[in-house]
């Protein structure tokens, strides 16, 4: 059997569990009205997946279903019925050789489940199951006396369906349904996807005009950089030059410029001085000259005296006796011996004078020898003060040169987002106390205050990108003061030699006051390292204590002193550079002092030197006279000693005031003239040395001036070509996040005027480029994927749409060769069950349209023997229930349906067609199983099995099961 069991259990009436069984092809089940015999057809229909209560025969919910209590009998909560099917035939599509379909409901949430062989399922499931099997809601196995009448006043269309679940097309209408609304859905999909498409397609167009442009943007960016990094390098490598050598040139000039001025300075107050030696010069010349000649009128005078003294004693000569002359040769004698004495005299006097001045002119050449040597060792001392200077400066200039990472940094400041400074810059010692801060902070002074953490990343990330070394970065925002505490503050502000807190004696902008007090706060300074000792024991070696020469005890005791041969660095740069200024001009000072006394002694010597002189001459001259004198003196003496008459002329009264005077005056003539001579030759060298100081002075203002002018000069290109140079690094820093150094690295050969000229062009490219949108090649690229990749899709979905199209294509003809092959065969088998059920007659089926097999309407031909009349609507109710008899059978002939219930199907008819039709549904014996519900004993007969269905006063169906024979015994016993 196809069905062999049925399980009902609180289904409708069925509220106790009951079974039926069915071993025989044709089963009867019977019993009196409102026992619950239909209900077991409803009971199998539910199980088949019925959705409509209607049809059910039920309240407005499916829980209706549920048996709902009696008088006697509380209602129930479930309703379970299963179907137990033998499906060895394998008429469901199932590897099982029995399939159990079960549904349930409960009342609390009037929800239905399914099982198939006990695992839970969809309705879906059972409804594809059971599909094309014959057992579907549209066919006639499944039939009851409504369905019979129905199926006669049917309209041709709905006729139909019966038809379609005979020839098995209900899985290809499905299937053409489920394509349908795929192609459908593909349909929309299309659509939808082409909407897309024709967006994205006017999208293309710009956007690949845009990244083509982008490309072209960043090509030339690309070259560019690959050129500007180049010649920036160049640049700022010619401008660092031109600034070496500026900055050599001008600190060549400037000390050319001081040197110039300074010996300006120096030789205009040479000159006033000399100016003024000139004038005292020339007033002693004048009063010498003036004396001279008062001397030389008072020559003229006493030698006029003479002549006429000496005229008189020529004439007593001549004519006086011998006594006389002897006189006036005495006279003479002694004259001419006081003049002899008298030359000789002043001769020795000179000579004397002029070993004097020898003597002076030695000790004044040694002086100036001496005062030489110290010029030069203070002109050595001076020089290399000033070269100190000049190293210091430059150190300031560049003061992080030893620090990689910190220098690269303050480079790039200006282009780096929150850099402050570095401590060094930010916390300035006050004076004398450069030694002791700059120790106290150690290596932090070089460390780079920035604004926040976010600066100090951005900072570090930029050392990274150009591997330019590392700093170490201190943001203000989590710099927190240190203070000491309580009682280290007051026995530190007791102790001997405390000079204070370190951050006592710093300078600083207020904005950094935090970041004073948290490297400086608890530093102490003191006067010497045995009071830093005694501190640092009294605080219990707590603090760190720094002594002005820069020694420390640090916490815990330990102590770090001495002194580096050059401890010069960004602190106290500025103190030692002040100090040097210092000593620059003390050194200048005393280098101008000694320049003075060499002057003064050259001039000293010179003037020696021309006393000297003119003191040989003048002795020289005297030398001569003497000589003369002496001859004179001789040659009287022989002339008097000739004369040998006693005269008495020793006792003669000499007058030799005349010869005095003259001796006198030629004494003076001799010094004034000797004077005289020596000052002239002073106010002619004086002139001299003016007017070469003149040129001198008149070279040197043009000099200065030069000097100036070059100066300025150099000044201007000094400051043009830095601001070119930092503009260049600038760019460097600003357009390609590059460090000078890291961009050397990357650097090409390149000829600097054509590498500029190409600059300029591929700028002028960049900037015809004018508005460039970078994100556009990616923009494009993604888009064009996407378009690429929904045109596929489009593509896909057009071959998907072609094969729907084709399989419906497919179906279609299946369905209407199926359709057509399964009408032609029910249409044959009509006629033949329609003459036995009418006993004559013909039947016949026809299609409203053969033109649209698929959808056309089945009419039914009839004419029952003897009549005429063909309008299936004119039949009596039996007439109408025996044609669709007559086409359910004849279905039955054309296929297999492997079981049928029929629900009273025959209640219409009279005793004999009752007859016709149960011996007819005998003949289906051993091919298809019935379950008929029946009243009618001729059917009765002719089953094999016969369930009575009895009802007691509690309103529960109970089934008996009776054998043929008894069931012809409980017939009699009803009476029926
Ligand atoms: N949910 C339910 N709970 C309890 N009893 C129910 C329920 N639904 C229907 N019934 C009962 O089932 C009976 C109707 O059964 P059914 O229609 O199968 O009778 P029948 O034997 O086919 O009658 P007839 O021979 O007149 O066609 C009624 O007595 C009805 O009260």
């Amino acid at each position: 059997m196809f069905l062999k069991r049925i399980e009902l259990q609180g289904f409708k009436s069925f509220a106790n569990k009951t079974v039926l069984q069915f071993d025989q092809d044709i089963t009867g089940i019977v019993g009196p009205n409102g026992c619950g015999k239909s209900n077991i057809n409803d009971a199998i229909r539910w199980v088949l997946g019925e959705q409509s209560v209607k049809s059910l025969r039920s309240g407005g919910n499916m829980s209706d279903i549920i048996f709902s209590g009696s008088e006697q009998k509380k209602k129930v909560n479930m309703a379970k019925v299963s179907l137990v099917f033998d499906n060895s035939r394998r008429i469901f599509d199932t590897p099982f050789d029995e399939v159990e379909i079960a549904r349930q409901i409960q009342r609390s949430n009037n929800e239905a489940t399914y099982t198939i062989n006990r695992t839970p399922c969809r309705l879906k499931d059972i409804q594809e199951l059971i599909m094309d099997t014959g057992l579907g809601r549209d066919s006639l196995s499944i039939i009851s006396q409504g369905n019979i009448s129905a199926f006669a006043d049917a309209k041709p269309e709905e006729r139909r369906s019966l038809f379609e679940e005979a020839a098995g097309v209900a899985k290809y209408k499905k299937r053409k349904q489920a394509s349908l609304s795929k192609l459908e859905k593909t349909k929309e999909n299309l659509d939808r996807l082409q909407d897309i498409i024709d967006e994205l397609d006017r999208q293309l167009k710009p956007l690949e005009k845009q990244a083509e442009k982008a490309r072209q943007y960043i090509a030339y960016r690309e070259e560019l950089s690959d050129i500007e990094i180049s010649v920036l390098v160049e640049e700022i490598e010619s401008y660092a030059q031109t600034i070496a050598a500026l900055q050599k040139s001008m600190d060549d000039q400037n000390l050319n410029y001081t040197n110039d001025t300074e010996l300006l300075e120096e030789k205009e107050e040479r000159l006033n001085h000399l100016k003024k030696s000139a004038y005292q010069l020339d007033s002693r010349i004048q009063s010498l000259q003036q004396e001279y000649t008062k001397v030389m009128e008072e020559s003229v005078d006493l030698e006029k005296q003479k002549i006429e003294l000496d005229e008189k004693r020529k004439y007593t000569l001549q004519t006086a006796d011998l006594a006389e002359q002897k006189k006036t040769l005495y006279t003479l004698k002694e004259e001419a011996r006081f003049e002899y004495e008298d030359r000789k005299k002043r001769f020795e006097e000179l000579d004397e004078q002029a070993k004097e001045k020898n003597d002076f002119f030695r000790q004044i050449s040694n002086r100036l020898d001496q005062i030489v040597q110290e010029e030069r060792q203070a002109s050595s001392l001076f020089q290399k003060t000033l070269n100190r200077k000049h190293i210091l400066r430059s150190m300031m200039e560049s003061p992080y040169q030893h620090q990689g990472g910190v220098k690269v940094i303050m480079e790039a400041k200006n282009s780096l987002y929150g850099i402050e400074g570095t401590i060094a810059q930010l916390l300035k010692a006050k004076p004398e106390f450069g030694q002791a801060i700059s120790n106290a902070l150690g290596g932090v002074m070089y460390q780079i205050v920035t604004k926040d953490e976010r600066s100090a990343r951005n900072a570090i990330d930029f050392l990274k990108r150009n591997r330019s070394g590392r700093a170490t970065f201190l943001p203000l925002s989590v710099c927190s003061p240190r203070y000491p505490n309580e009682r280290q503050k007051a026995i530190v502000e007791q102790s001997e030699g405390v000079l204070g807190w370190a951050c006592d004696f710093v300078e600083n902008d207020s904005r950094y006051n935090s970041l004073k007090s948290r490297l400086l706060g608890n530093i102490v300074v003191t006067d010497t390292l045995e009071h830093a000792n005694e501190v640092a024991k009294r605080i219990h070696y707590s603090l760190k204590i720094v002594t002005k020469d820069g020694d420390i005890v640090h916490t815990g005791g330990a102590m770090s002193g001495g002194r580096s041969r050059s401890n010069t660095n960004p602190i106290t740069m500025q103190e030692e550079m002040k100090e040097i200024e210092t000593r620059l001009s003390h050194q200048k000072s005393n280098l101008e002092e000694l320049h003075e006394k060499q002057r003064e002694y050259e001039q000293k010597k010179k003037s020696i030197e021309d006393q000297k002189v003119s003191l040989q001459i003048e002795r020289a001259k005297i030398e001569n006279i003497v000589q003369v004198k002496k001859e004179k003196y001789d040659s009287i003496c022989a002339d008097y000693n000739v004369i040998s008459v006693d005269s008495s002329a020793e006792s003669i009264e000499l007058d030799d005031s005349l010869i005095q005077a003259i001796a006198k005056n030629h004494a003076k003539k001799d010094e004034l003239s000797r004077n005289l001579t020596v000052e002239r030759q002073n106010r002619f060298g004086v002139g001299e040395a003016m007017e070469k100081l003149e040129e001198e002075i008149r070279s040197l203002r043009r000099s200065v001036n030069v000097w100036v002018q070059t100066l300025h000069k150099q000044e201007m290109e000094l400051a043009t070509t830095k601001t070119k140079q930092s503009s260049a690094l600038e760019r460097l820093n600003t357009n390609y996040q590059m460090t000078y150094e890291f961009a050397c690295s990357k650097r090409k050969e390149v000829d600097l005027p054509k590498a500029k000229e190409l600059v300029r062009e591929l700028r002028a490219k960049i900037k015809r480029l004018g508005n460039v949108n970078l994100d556009a090649p990616q923009e494009f690229e993604e888009i064009k994927e996407r378009y690429t990749f929904l045109t596929s899709q489009k593509e896909d979905l057009l071959d998907a749409s072609k094969q729907i199209l084709e399989a419906i294509d497919q179906m279609d003809k299946t369905m209407v060769e199926n359709f057509t092959t399964m009408f032609n065969k029910i249409n044959q088998e009509l006629d033949g069950v329609f003459k036995a059920m009418f006993g004559g007659g013909k039947a016949r089926l026809s299609l409203v349209d053969p033109e649209d097999v698929l959808n056309t309407g089945i009419d039914i031909d009839v004419q029952p023997p003897g009549k005429t009349i063909k309008n299936i609507q004119s039949f009596s109710g039996g007439e109408k229930a025996l044609i669709a008899i007559s086409v359910l059978f004849s279905i039955l002939q054309a296929r297999l349906i492997p079981l049928c219930i029929f629900d009273e199907v025959e209640a219409a008819l009279d005793q004999s067609n009752v007859e016709r039709f149960a011996k007819y549904l005998a003949h289906f014996r051993n091919q298809s199983q019935f379950i008929v519900v029946t009243h009618r004993p001729g059917t009765m007969e002719q089953c094999d099995t016969l369930y009575g269905v009895t009802m007691q006063q509690d309103g529960v169906s109970q089934i008996l099961k009776v054998m043929l024979k008894d069931a012809v015994q409980y017939i009699d016993k009803e009476g029926r």
